[in-house]
């Protein structure tokens, strides 16, 4: 049995809303990565695996226990960081985290102080006068600061500067080094890159694909770029038996497809081309995702 897994899940908020016989499978200690537009379904996904909905029918079942019947264990057990963060009534960040600690039964507050510390966060702060960054901040820390085995994250970049981001990502892979799994969903395939091992795309309400990100980076069909100094050269080029994917004659360019097994070949061949430059244009997750987007659309 796998560490997380969602069976079937469906909640049918009519005219077409909602989530539809959704299957997912997470393994202890992989980072997870669910994507999807507005409305697509993530937040509902979410909140079934969180135990605050009941699904209509399915189930989500975490660690062996049900998502549904066993969610007060189960959020014990979770660092959640919800899609709309509303903070009880405290104060300060301060009392807040005090309050949330002293519901896990934490003591030792090490941890949290750094993660307080790498997100640059000051926490004594009015809770309510804060900014959309800052509360996220408080979020960030609420949700790991009892250093949990399993980490649930709605969209937990949201507000957060390109800086923060990456301080953010540096949290997540010290954890991922923990062993910590972790499902987090997001709309943008280049934030789930380069984090998680594996990513499902979600529309509609329905599952459209889950893929390692490992084989899109060692894609063995890879594409260049070459811009050729002289119009001759550039024209010379193109009767060369390679695949032109892109001609850009106004700047002597061209877009290539080619295998790896073929790039030797390749730059042989340009040996006797005076070029400006070359190069690779990184086949990416989410062009991976459009081509089964664009797949999906035509079969529908
Ligand atoms: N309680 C509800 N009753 C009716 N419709 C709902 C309810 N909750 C959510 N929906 C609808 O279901 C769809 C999926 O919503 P959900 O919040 O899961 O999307 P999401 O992928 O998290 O989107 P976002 O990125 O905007 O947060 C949306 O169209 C939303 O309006």
């Amino acid at each position: 049995m796998s560490y997380i897994e969602i069976k079937n899940l469906t909640k049918d908020y009519g005219h077409g809303k909602g989530v539809f016989n959704l299957d997912l499978t997470i393994e202890k200690g992989e980072v997870f990565g669910f994507v999807g537009t507005n409305g697509a379904g993530k937040t509902t996904t979410i909140r079934h695996m969180m135990g605050f909905l009941k699904p209509q029918s399915g189930s989500v079942t975490i660690n062996g226990k049900n998502g549904w019947t066993d969610s007060a264990q189960l959020k014990r057990m979770i660092g959640y960081i919800p899609g709309e963060i509303a903070f009880p009534d405290a104060p300060t960040g301060t009392e807040f985290l005090r309050r949330q600690a002293e519901l896990l039964g934490l003591t030792d507050m090490t941890y949290a102080e750094k993660v307080i510390n790498q997100l640059q966060l000051d926490p004594t702060a009015n809770l309510k006068r804060m900014s959309k960054g800052m509360k996220q901040k408080t979020a960030i820390v609420a949700a790991f600061m009892a250093d949990p085995d399993i980490l649930i994250l709605d969209e937990p970049t949201t507000g957060l500067d390109p800086l923060m981001r990456a301080q953010f990502v540096d949290i997540l892979n010290e954890q991922k080094n923990k062993g910590t799994t972790i499902f987090m969903s997001s709309h943008m395939f280049e934030e789930v890159e380069h984090t998680c091992d594996k990513v499902a795309l979600i529309k509609g309400g329905k599952l459209i694909a889950v893929k390692r990100t490992s084989e899109v980076k060692h894609n063995e069909n890879k594409e260049y770029k070459i811009e050729f100094l002289a119009r001759e050269d550039y024209l010379r080029f193109l009767s060369e038996a390679f695949t032109i994917l892109t001609r850009r004659d106004e700047q002597n360019q061209v877009i290539i497809g080619i295998n790896d097994a073929d790039i030797n070949p390749l730059f042989r061949t340009l040996k006797g081309y005076p070029i400006k430059f070359i190069k690779e244009i990184k086949y990416t997750l989410e062009d991976y995702f459009k081509g089964i987007y664009e797949e999906d659309k035509a079969h529908a």
